[in-house]
């Protein structure tokens, strides 16, 4: 295992709270807890056994005065979720205990830990290669269940198993083809070629599959970008607010109400949904509520899915069809309003509407509220999420995978003029190393540095 310096850092979220836990990890872990712990029993740490727990204080390095009553837990390495020996004071909840046992730390001679350098330190030690320590980020942020599910599976090493499963046979390849380059007899570079496009075909097709989930594994990570849309005071917030079932956004009778693009999470059957509502779009002199039209606008270009929302108890009028020319090529489907009010709108004004989903409600009565939800998830996941499946999540394996395949297709070209074998394996050395970005065997070191600053502190 390569040597580093102790680390520590809090590892609880700072704030008024039961408990709080200090992480210090590295191989002086236990020495520097041992200084400043004063135990129960009198016994040092020294020697304590590890996935155990000591109950004590921890004291001022130098005065020995008690700082907090504390239970200290130790997991030796390679054992514990760095992999180095790692300590965790459990103290009590609050922001000034808590800082105080992390200071003694310090004091003692560990170093604040940077974001994510434990687990980074996971993936440095070998403990779990860079697409499980990018699941751990996914894992704290998960919007839904579902989420939670898929990115607990990543970090279990799902995509890493079938990353190195075709970097392996990659690898293979490429030892027959300069195999045969080293033997050079013509009949046998042909077999070998011929052989070699049928392998790099079923890898292109693995990795077709893998790409097909990664527009819903974005989703199931980010959540679906609902964008709710329509003139003024048809209803959006109100929707938005009855969907929350909270008084997020205000509602007035006054046209133009919202101005700012408001965004909360709902959970549609684990579906996490990013329901966004913006300012009613219609022309206007009034500055404020101009900045919150232009607003709507940056938002329709974003969404996965639009709801234009209309009033059915008003005709449908030229700012209603300015915003339906405006969404025209995006995916959405139409709410009719105010269903508790006099009809006013006729279904032959809607012929020009281009969608399969027009759907009555009245956001007042909550008549046709559950008709939305099971119409997005008709719309997105073919219905259902299924749990069991691989879903690529991340951007970075996402594009990866592109390169890889790239590299593939490049080395199937080389191959059908059988006299450059040797230079398909360049291609096919590319692919192995592009994929071997995912699971971080081959990555570039700012590209690490770069995804672990992007976690909270200690983790
Ligand atoms: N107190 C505490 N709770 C926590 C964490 C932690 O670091 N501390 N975790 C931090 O995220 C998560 C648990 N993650 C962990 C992952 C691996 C190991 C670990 O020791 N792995 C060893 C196997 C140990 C064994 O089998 O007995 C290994 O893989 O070699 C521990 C925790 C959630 N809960
Ligand atoms: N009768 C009836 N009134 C409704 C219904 N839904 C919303 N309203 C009323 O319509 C008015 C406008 O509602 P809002 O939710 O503020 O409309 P909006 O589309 O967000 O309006 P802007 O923010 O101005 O673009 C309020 O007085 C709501 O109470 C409904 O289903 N039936
Ligand atoms: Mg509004």
């Amino acid at each position: 295992m390569k040597e580093f310096d102790t680390i520590a850092a809090v590892s609880t979220s700072l704030g008024e709270g039961g408990v709080s836990i200090i992480r210090v990890s590295g191989d002086n872990a236990l020495p520097i807890v041992d200084s400043i712990f004063k135990a129960k029993n009198g016994k040092s740490l020294e020697g304590m056994k590890t996935y155990t727990m000591r109950y004590g204080f921890i004291v001022d390095k130098d005065s020995r005065e008690v700082i907090d009553e504390v239970i200290v837990s130790y997991m030796r390495g390679p054992r514990s979720f760095t992999a180095e020996d790692t300590v965790e004071i459990n103290c009590h909840g609050g922001v000034v205990a808590t800082n105080r046992v992390l200071e003694e730390t310090i004091k003692a001679g560990a170093r604040l830990a940077e974001r994510g350098e434990f687990t980074k330190r996971a993936f440095l030690n070998g403990r779990i290669d860079l697409s499980q320590a990018e699941a751990v980020i996914d894992i704290i942020n998960a919007k839904t269940e579902l989420s939670m599910k898929s990115a607990i599976k990543q970090s279990e090493g799902i995509i890493s198993k079938e990353i190195s499963a075709i970097r392996a046979e990659l690898l293979g390849l490429i030892a027959h083809i300069e195999a045969t380059v080293d033997y050079p007899e013509d009949d046998l570079e042909e077999v070998t070629s011929k052989k070699a496009n049928i392998q790099l075909s079923t890898f292109i097709d693995e990795i077709d599959r893998l790409l097909s989930t990664a527009e819903e594994g974005k989703m199931l990570k980010e959540g679906i970008k609902v964008v709710i849309v329509g003139k003024p005071n048809v209803g959006k917030s109100s929707l938005l607010n009855a969907l929350l079932q909270e008084k997020r956004a205000i509602v007035t009778d006054v046209p133009g109400t919202t101005r700012d693009v408001i965004e909360e999470y709902i959970n549609i059957d684990g579906i996490p949904i990013k329901l966004i509502d913006t300012a009613g779009i219609r022309e206007t002199e009034n500055i404020v509520e101009k900045i919150g039209v232009e607003k709507s606008k940056e938002k329709i270009e974003e969404a996965d899915l639009i709801i234009l929302m209309l009033d059915l108890s008003r005709k449908l009028d030229r700012e209603d069809e300015e915003i339906i020319e405006y969404i025209r090529d995006k995916k959405y489907i139409v709410l009719l309003n105010k269903k508790d009010l006099n009809r006013q709108m006729e279904s032959k004004e809607l012929s020009k509407l281009d969608s399969k989903y027009i759907i009555d409600i009245s956001v007042k009565t909550g008549e046709g509220l559950d008709n939305i939800k099971n119409c997005i998830k008709q719309l997105f996941f073919k219905g259902e999420i299924k749990t069991e499946d691989i879903y690529v999540t991340n951007n970075r394996h996402k594009e990866a995978l592109i390169r890889s395949k790239e590299s593939l297709r490049a080395a199937i070209g080389v191959l059908e003029n059988v006299e450059a074998i040797d230079l398909a394996s360049i291609d096919i050395r590319n692919a192995w190393t592009a994929l071997g970005e995912i699971t971080g065997d081959t990555v570039e070191e700012d590209i690490i540095d770069k995804i672990f600053a992007e976690f909270c502190l200690g983790k």
